[in-house]
């Protein structure tokens, strides 16, 4: 090892590795020279460089060679290490042979520490801080690393930043904010340690950081001991940040960071010789606290195998070297002693400590952060890339023709014996056009490529939405036990969900895109062959054109058309990337989607479930119960919705905050058009935990009522009154006994001409215009309290059958809240540019679509309506007014799709609800502070 180094410190080059990613600590030693109070006090020079060898020998004062007794005591010791200076040794050369080996692998993004250790007055903060005629490694560090990052102008960018703390008597102070309070340590995550609220300077120059050094050293604790005139009362730490990234900006790039630590630590110092009293003593006290909490980490940390605990707590100072003495970090210890022979206890403890840190190996590791840039970024990084190639293509034109310019010039210069020369040039011009229309050939076929793929995608997801539709109808046909057995009344009601024409179209289009996807795919093939062509012929004509092109301007310009090139391919791999994410985007929201409609179904069958067992008391298992506390939390405190918009807010949100995938926002406007109709008529409770203190804890004998579930419509005119009356509804509350019909009566009520109805099983029942649900459910229906005697708890299978019903229908409704609740809050970031078409989107509900035009709608004037159901009736403005059914509730488990009436049914491009099935209107509105 030390040999290795020696090379590397003689060549400059940076800090071998050791093959496991390890890498020894470097430790250095600087011999200072005599002081002058030294030399008075008669002292002798004990501790010696031995050339060459970078071994120190320290000398035992006491030793007396005539002495046979103590001849075998001799206290004379040799140490080896990477680097020793004697007193010689010039401020360079010490910085050259350890900081200066740190800053290649900096500049790359490693961690890297210099730290100068030794006793009071042993020369430490001379070497780290020097004089201001002869600065020592902090300024000389600082300094190259603003050069190095010159030379690398052009190719990366470098951010420097630097905070300089000192360590007093465990107080941790900001040097350069020097009045501000005393900071804290925190460990991250990670385990990394970081000062708290300690103030990081950008710098740009070096000149800069010299004065914010400058500052920050005024502001340090020095005083004057016994044995230091300019003793440092405290550990200094500068801290130099420093961050990077290639200027030739890509999709994704690599961002490095490194830290670079350097500190000038308090001497040790014994009491007896500095005889300091009061204050000097007890600063003393702390600074040979945290020195020795150091020389137990490093003994720790040297231990064969390094099995030992390592206790850094102990002080502050060694947090702060955590990584430095054991983590991720190049580091380089500089021990320093004083060669009197007076001091010849504090070196030897020194060189001991020194010795003993050799063995120290930390695990360096790079910085680096890979940044995958948002599809915002992307076009920002489009447009530099754009602005670049307009650049380069500006450079190159004036390059041509200041080229063209010289070589007219030359020609006419050119006497017939040149013809030669004339024709070099000349033939030098022609491959210079066949290497642009080369590089223009191969970014077409890049382009044809893209072009082809972008295709290809669409196809599969074509595919995919229209398999996912004949996969539900014919799952749906299987698996509805009621289609075998229905009415002729209940076949338009219960039919597949799907619509037969629908599905047909759908298996249609399959065909086709299968073709397509075929032909696509051959094309595929082709022309990537012929980009494969084109980028060889580039290749082998760019080489040929190399050879031939002596002079510099030519190659320059070559260099110029390349550079042109690659960043034109660059923007079309990005349009690439865009496309394929995109399309990943979109297959997300559908999946999305799905999940939403399926919670909702979930919702709906608990919700409804529950009511149930409420009603009929019937006795739940207690781990049951557990369960749908649990459940009820989740949904009163919003998390799973929240997730749920949180995700599709940021797979819709694209550049500048906007939308550029609404394929969800584009659906629930398709659906809720048809849906609005039954959720408009209520909105969200702002007590969420409404349904927490009315389910659990209803009184036995009380069952839910439309005060209880109910709200009235916030965009209802009448919404304000309805708030005044909330007080009258709660005088009369309506129940809910949706299952003391009997199925004759419930047929009768079917097949009458009835608009409006309360739910899909107990309401279908004839309204007049002026009649609320309200004041039908009073008049018809019974109330449950009376009726649960009626209903007893054995009679599960038809409650079952009838939940199962409700629950059904209900959730469709269900899901179309879910979706006005995730539309509504994306409304203001909502693109209108279609990704997926407005047909798309519907034929995904199995719903047809006829263009029409926007009918103005208006809402039935009867407040009572208004308040209760406000959208279930409506009537459009046009000459021959018409009432319009709201859409029925389907009797099964589908959630995705609404009942169709090929022929009758469609969605209106418009506001307005068309023409619908004249079915009874079940109307199972589950108000969502019950979720
Ligand atoms: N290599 C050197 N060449 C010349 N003078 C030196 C050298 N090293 C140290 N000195 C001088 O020795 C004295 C003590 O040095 P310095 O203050 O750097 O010690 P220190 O280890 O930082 O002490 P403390 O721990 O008390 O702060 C200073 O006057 C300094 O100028």
């Amino acid at each position: 090892m030390t040999s290795v180094l020696k090379d590397n410190v003689m060549a400059g080059t940076p800090l071998p590795l050791l093959p496991t990613g390890e890498q020894q600590i470097m430790v250095a030693c600087r011999i200072r020279p005599m002081t002058e109070e030294e030399i008075l006090q008669g002292a002798n020079v004990i501790a010696h460089k031995v050339a060459d060898d970078n071994m120190v020998v320290l000398l035992d004062p006491e030793e007396d060679h005539d002495d046979i007794l103590r001849a075998n005591r001799s206290r004379e010791r040799k140490y080896m290490f990477d680097v020793v200076s004697d007193a010689r040794a010039e401020q360079q050369e010490v910085y050259a042979a350890t900081a200066k080996l740190l800053l290649s692998s900096v500049l790359e993004g490693y961690n890297a520490t210099v730290f100068a250790y030794g006793a009071t007055g042993a020369g430490k903060t001379y070497t780290m801080l020097g004089t201001e005629n002869n600065p020592g490694v902090m300024y000389r560090t600082l300094d190259d690393l603003f050069v190095e990052i010159k030379n690398y102008q052009g190719q990366r960018e470098y951010q420097v930043s630097m905070s300089y703390l000192e360590i007093y008597n465990e107080l941790i102070r900001d040097l350069l904010a020097p009045s501000s309070a005393f900071l804290e340590l925190r460990e991250d995550a990670k385990g990394t340690i970081q000062v708290a609220g300690l103030s990081e300077v950008i710098a740009k120059t070096p000149r800069e950081v010299m004065e914010m050094l400058h500052k920050g050293n005024r502001a340090r604790t020095q005083e004057p001991t016994k044995a230091n005139k300019t003793s440092s009362r405290s550990h200094a730490v500068l801290q130099v940040n420093i961050k990077q990234r290639d200027v030739t900006r890509s999709h994704t790039e690599q961002v490095r960071f490194a830290k670079l630590y350097m500190i000038d630590l308090a001497g040790s110092e014994r009491a007896a010789q500095t005889q300091n009293t009061g204050k000097r003593m007890m600063e003393g006290a702390h600074i040979n606290r945290s020195l020795l909490a150091l020389g137990n980490c490093i003994n720790a940390l040297s231990e064969k195998g390094n099995t030992k605990y390592v206790n850094y707590r102990d002080s502050k100072l060694t947090r702060i070297l955590k990584d430095s003495l054991g983590g991720n970090s190049r580091t380089v210890m500089i021990a320093h002693v004083s060669p009197a022979s007076v001091h010849f206890e504090e070196s030897r403890n020194t060189l001991n400590y020194a010795d003993r840190a050799k063995y120290i190996k930390t695990k360096i590791r790079r910085n680096v952060i890979d940044v995958s840039y948002h599809i915002a970024q992307y076009q920002q990084i489009i447009k530099d890339l754009r602005n670049q190639t307009q650049l380069l293509r500006e450079q190159k034109e004036d390059l041509e023709t200041r080229l063209l310019t010289a070589n007219e010039a030359r020609f006419s210069r050119l006497s017939d014996n040149t013809t030669n020369e004339r024709y070099r040039i000349e033939e030098g011009l022609k491959l210079k056009e066949n290497i642009v229309q080369a590089y223009r050939k191969q970014i077409d076929a890049r382009r044809a490529l893209l072009d082809i793929d972008s295709g290809l995608m669409d196809v599969k997801h074509e595919c995919v939405r229209n398999e996912a539709i004949i996969e539900h109808h014919d799952s749906n046909k299987e698996n509805s036990p009621r289609n075998s057995k229905k009415t002729s009344d209940d076949n338009t009601a219960v039919d597949s969900t799907i619509s037969d024409s629908s599905v047909q179209r759908a298996r249609a289009e399959l065909r086709v895109l299968e073709q397509e996807r075929v032909k696509l795919e051959k094309q595929r093939k082709v022309q990537l062959k012929d980009f494969e062509t084109a980028k060889s012929d580039a290749r082998r004509l760019l080489e040929k054109v190399t050879k031939k092109m002596t002079s510099v301007e030519q190659r320059e310009l070559l260099n110029l058309l390349s550079q042109n090139f690659e960043h034109e391919m660059k923007t079309v791999e990005l349009q690439a990337e865009i496309f394929a994410r995109e399309h990943m985007i979109k297959n997300k929201d559908l999946q999305l989607l799905r999940l939403s409609q399926h919670k909702s179904l979930c919702d709906t069958i608990i919700y409804q479930q529950r009511r149930l067992i409420q009603e009929h008391q019937l006795l739940v298992p207690g781990d049951l119960d557990e369960l749908y506390q649990l459940y009820s939390r989740d949904i009163d405190e919003g998390l799973l919705l929240h997730d749920l918009k949180t995700h599709a807010v940021r797979t819709t949100t694209g550049a500048n905050g906007k939308s550029t995938l609404p394929f969800l926002s584009q659906i629930a406007e398709e659906d809720l058009t048809s849906a609005s109709t039954s959720v408009t008529s209520f909105h969200l409770s702002s007590n969420n935990s409404r349904r927490n203190q009315l389910a659990p804890s209803l009184p036995a004998n009380r069952t839910l009522s439309d005060q209880d579930l109910f709200t009235p419509v916030r965009n209802d005119k009448n919404h304000h009154d309805s708030k005044q009356d909330s007080s009258a509804a709660k005088t009369k509350p309506i129940s809910y006994s949706h299952f003391n019909f009997d199925q004759s009566s419930r047929q009768q009520l079917t097949k009458g001409n009835s608009l409006v109805s309360m739910s899909s099983e107990s309401v279908d029942m004839p309204v007049t215009k002026n009649e609320t649900s309200f004041t039908r459910s009073k008049n018809h229906l019974a109330p449950p309290a009376n009726d649960s005697s009626n209903h007893p708890v054995n009679n599960r299978t038809k409650l079952r059958k009838q939940t199962q019903d409700i629950a059904a229908k209900a959730a469709q409704r269900r899901a179309n809240l879910h979706h006005r609740e995730l539309m509504e809050d994306m409304g203001t970031t909502a693109s209108r540019d279609p990704i997926v078409s407005k047909e798309n989107a519907a034929s995904i509900y199995g719903l047809e679509i006829t263009p029409v035009k926007p009918k103005k709608t208006v809402t039935i004037n009867d407040s009572a309506v208004n308040r209760n159901r406000t959208n279930d009736l409506r009537r459009t403005n046009s000459d021959s007014p018409e009432l319009i059914p709201i859409e029925p509730t389907l009797p099964t488990t589908n959630y995705r799709a609404t009942k169709t009436q090929p022929k009758k049914r469609s969605i209106s491009h418009g506001s307005t609800l068309n023409n619908r099935s004249t079915l009874p209107i079940a109307n199972v509105v589950v108000p969502r502070e019950h979720f």
